[in-house]
């Protein structure tokens, strides 16, 4: 039975897609950061730009923080002005990795009194959360080590543990732990979350509130990502995604942009696991624009995952199944294929218009004006910074 768009749009309807705060500040790599007019100056004004994003695809009714870059003396103000903007405040990022303190490891370190900082400062987070109702604290560590014998990787293994049984006994009844993992960066030679395995150890033994956060970039190079999502969920252990893109490493380039393929291969994945649209597993994009706009490239990243999503419904389950029962190996590749060649495109934008909305926002928030409004109204202050 061929599946029509039809089909598939009520899942559409309600899929939805946080936005990271920081990818409307400026960013760049080591070399250099580059400043771009109208860049928001405070949190409030990436959440603006995070709305107008929402306002223009319908997709993306959260906006996901990152403390203390996005750090306010109001918080459920801040909330206020969210929802006065039709958004809403989501996962609260913790950040031990630019305080000199953590030179050596954060949750990790070997000193006490550093690793309770660090300690608190998830405390400080879930404060944050109590204040804005999110239910997700994302915890990523930077923490690792360069050389061999730098740095007694067991211990950090126990040390670890320890200081996350001190945070989860903080989460409260509707909040949630997800701990991110990655391969290699800022450390070279090992980091103390590389992979999805020690992240399920590490959460399977805080409780049912802890959970693993997969970023898409964050794996060795020829991984299959689409695996890992299989297990977890079969594992009822992906709580969420940080969606992007790359080429060669953490590049955190617009999802789909370096391979649209693997996001449907992804994306299929969490469809037959019956975690799309599934409140469990929530969907964040984790990305930098470094050289272009911001928020088209917010838009453009929704787009994409809406695209892929579309298509990876139009999969022909029984068809799919029939094929790989009877070892029909070039029919059940088929009939994925069928689908992610499936041009999806023009009945997105005729059932954006029967919502309300844009059928191309590219478009329409390239003809609205809006980036010349806002590079016009934000002058001086300083420009929201990955990093400050
Ligand atoms: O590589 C770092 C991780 O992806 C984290 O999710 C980090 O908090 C985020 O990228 C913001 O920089
Ligand atoms: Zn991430
Ligand atoms: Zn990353």
């Amino acid at each position: 039975m061929t599946i029509t768009f039809a089909d598939i749009s009520a899942q559409l309807a309600t899929q939805a897609i946080e936005l990271p705060s920081w990818a409307f500040g400026n960013s760049g790599t080591r070399f250099k950061v580059f400043s771009t007019p109208g860049t928001p100056r405070t949190p409030q004004e990436k959440i603006a730009d995070a709305a107008k994003v929402h306002e223009l695809t319908g997709l993306a009714p959260s906006v996901a923080l990152h403390i203390p870059w996005d750090k306010v003396d109001d918080y459920a103000a801040l909330r206020a002005f969210a929802q006065d903007h039709g958004v809403d405040l989501g996962t609260i990022n913790s950040n031990t990795f630019q305080d000199d303190d953590y030179k050596f490891g954060s949750l990790t370190h070997t000193d006490d009194v550093i690793r309770q900082k660090a300690i608190d400062h998830h405390f400080e987070c879930i404060g944050v959360m109590d204040a804005t109702g999110s239910r997700d604290l994302k915890i990523w560590l930077a923490d690792g080590t360069n050389y061999p014998g730098q740095g007694d990787i067991r211990g950090r293994q126990d040390r670890m543990a320890d200081s996350l049984e001190k945070i989860y006994a903080r989460i409260g009844e509707n909040q949630r732990l997800v701990l991110e993992y990655k391969f290699f960066e800022p450390a070279f030679y090992h980091m103390d979350v590389p992979d999805w395995g020690t992240s399920y150890a590490q959460v399977t033994a805080l409780g049912d509130k802890a959970l693993v956060c997969l970023d898409t970039g964050h794996h060795a190079p020829g991984t299959n990502i689409e695996f890992i999502v299989m297990q977890l969920l079969r594992l009822g252990k992906l709580g969420s995604f940080d969606f992007n893109s790359r080429f060669y490493a953490d590049d955190d380039l617009i999802v789909g942009a370096a391979d649209p393929f693997q996001l449907f291969r992804i994306i299929y994945e969490v469809v037959r696991g019956g975690g799309l649209n599934n409140p469990d597993v929530a969907f964040m994009l984790d990305q930098c624009h470094n050289v272009e706009d911001k928020i088209p490239g917010q838009i453009r990243s929704v787009l994409n995952v809406q695209e892929m999503t579309a298509r990876a419904l139009l999969v022909d389950g029984g068809a799919l199944k029939t094929a790989q029962d009877a070892g029909d190996v070039l029919g059940a590749n088929a009939v994925l294929m069928d689908a992610f060649y499936t041009d999806v495109r023009p009945d997105l934008a005729a059932w954006r218009e029967s919502r309300g909305l844009p059928a191309d926002p590219m478009k329409a928030y390239a003809a609205s004006g809006h980036l010349a409004k806002i590079a016009a109204e934000r002058v001086g202050g300083q420009q929201a910074s990955w990093g400050a």
